[in-house]
């Protein structure tokens, strides 16, 4: 069984992250999660902050000379900008004269709707709504990011399995059905400016987010995250919690502003009749294979073996520039939400850390199904199972 936990606010000195359960042997180095992490700040549409802040990776526990020890893996995501906030997020008490005469650290009274804000707010009984925010804050997916990429080496080296995302709506503008990605496209997907396939609605993906900054808007779209190499029996049908399925959509529901998921087809299915839904089985040269991929690869809660594909759909960011009304709450007046600075859009950047959640979910299923305390064991239980595989 996998675990694992996150800790650490927007503007504090770091990210920590910790990953428990994994074999020994995953080789992973600082500089494969220092890639990872620069992956999630690309994209065209992030707000000024993704230039001038920089993530700095240390491995700080489980790691050896590149390898996994089989303790777990501990991970400190540092922030650069950190020096700037060092009195406002102070884990030691500060002296309230020098606090209050700091701009920084007026009070946020003025809730986004969309953002965590006033109700945490009201839940936590904070009459301020940075000690909400900072903890809200997407921030955290870069401590999530590092984490997804050990768990994704390990995939990759256990069992093969290679995972790559890309961008099919922006802001409405949608790409052409049926075009998935190969593991390869990777580099290619990183290089467009919206990690999206087709050049052509590339384009119109950029001009949409330029006519939202200039209108002083934000837009969200949706991601899909394509898995290719799993072997078929992970996750089970046996129980709700243990459905693949159920595994994934929770995953990616937890990443900030996610507000759906599909599995394969998803909600299109739902208006298919069922004799153009499903995925015929037929026996081929390489074995019994499906003649499409309309399931996303998992029926009854397990993987098929055929591609895994499931998307996940983000809500516009909630700190619109054209301020949304609100409430004052040092006040009760009718007022209008703060705003210093927003990301227009960061669909781009949410599929990266779709792929981490995915990462996540999958080495956790494949630990369950192929146990081993070494990569080795764990690929000899895996290939063992598949060369016994009753059906193939
Ligand atoms: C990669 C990423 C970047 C984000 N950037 C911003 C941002 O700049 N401004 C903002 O208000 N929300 C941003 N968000 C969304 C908020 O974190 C999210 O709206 C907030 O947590 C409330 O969403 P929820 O209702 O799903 O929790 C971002 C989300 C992600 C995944
Ligand atoms: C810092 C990151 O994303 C942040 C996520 C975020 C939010 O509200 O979720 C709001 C923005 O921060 P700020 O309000 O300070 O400008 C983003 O920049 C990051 O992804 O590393």
């Amino acid at each position: 069984m996998l675990r694992w936990l996150t800790a650490g606010e927007s503007h504090g000195p770091s990210l920590v992250a910790i990953l428990e359960g994994l074999p020994a042997h995953v080789e992973v180095t600082s500089s494969d999660i220092q890639d990872s992490l620069a992956r999630r700040r690309l994209g065209y549409g992030r707000g000024a902050r993704m230039k001038f802040e920089q993530d700095q990776v240390t491995l700080v526990g489980g790691v050896r000379h590149g390898r996994t020890q089989g303790g777990p893996v501990a991970i400190e995501v540092g922030n650069t900008e950190w020096p700037k906030w060092e009195k406002v997020m102070s884990a030691d008490p500060v002296d309230p004269d020098e606090l209050a005469s700091m701009a920084r650290n007026a009070p946020l009274t003025r809730p986004r709707p969309g953002h965590a804000d006033l109700a945490g707010m009201q839940k936590y009984d904070f009459d301020d709504a940075r000690p909400i925010l900072e903890r809200a804050s997407a921030r955290e997916t870069a401590a999530r990011v590092a984490l997804g990429r050990v768990a994704s080496n390990f995939l990759e080296q256990a069992v093969g399995a290679r995972i790559v995302s890309h961008v099919i709506e922006l802001g409405g503008v949608r790409a052409p059905d049926g075009l998935w990605p190969a593991a390869d496209d990777v580099a290619r997907l990183d290089e467009d400016p919206v990690r999206c396939l087709d050049p052509e609605t590339s384009r119109l993906m950029v001009e949409r987010i330029d006519a939202a900054h200039k209108d002083g808007d934000t837009l969200g779209g949706v991601v899909e995250v394509v898995v290719h190499g799993l072997p078929p029996g992970l996750g089970s049908h046996v129980h709700w919690d243990r459905r693949l399925d159920s595994r994934l959509a929770g995953a990616l529901m937890g990443i900030q502003a996610i507000k759906g998921v599909e599995v394969g087809d998803g909600f299109a299915l739902a208006a298919t009749p069922g004799s153009l839904a499903h995925d015929e089985i037929v026996p081929t040269d390489e074995g019994i294979r499906r003649v499409s991929g309309r399931s996303g690869g998992t029926e009854g809660g397990m993987t098929t073996g055929e591609v895994l594909r499931v998307r996940a759909a983000m809500k516009p960011i909630a700190t619109v520039p054209r301020a949304l009304r609100t409430v004052d709450v040092a006040t009760g007046e009718e007022s209008v939400a703060h705003h210093q600075r927003s990301d227009v859009c960061a669909v781009p950047a949410a599929g990266i850390v779709a792929e981490a959640m995915v990462a996540l979910v999958l080495a956790d299923a494949v630990t369950e199904k192929f146990g081993g305390d070494s990569v080795a064991e764990t690929r000899r239980n895996a290939e063992s199972y598949l060369s016994a595989l009753r059906y193939r």
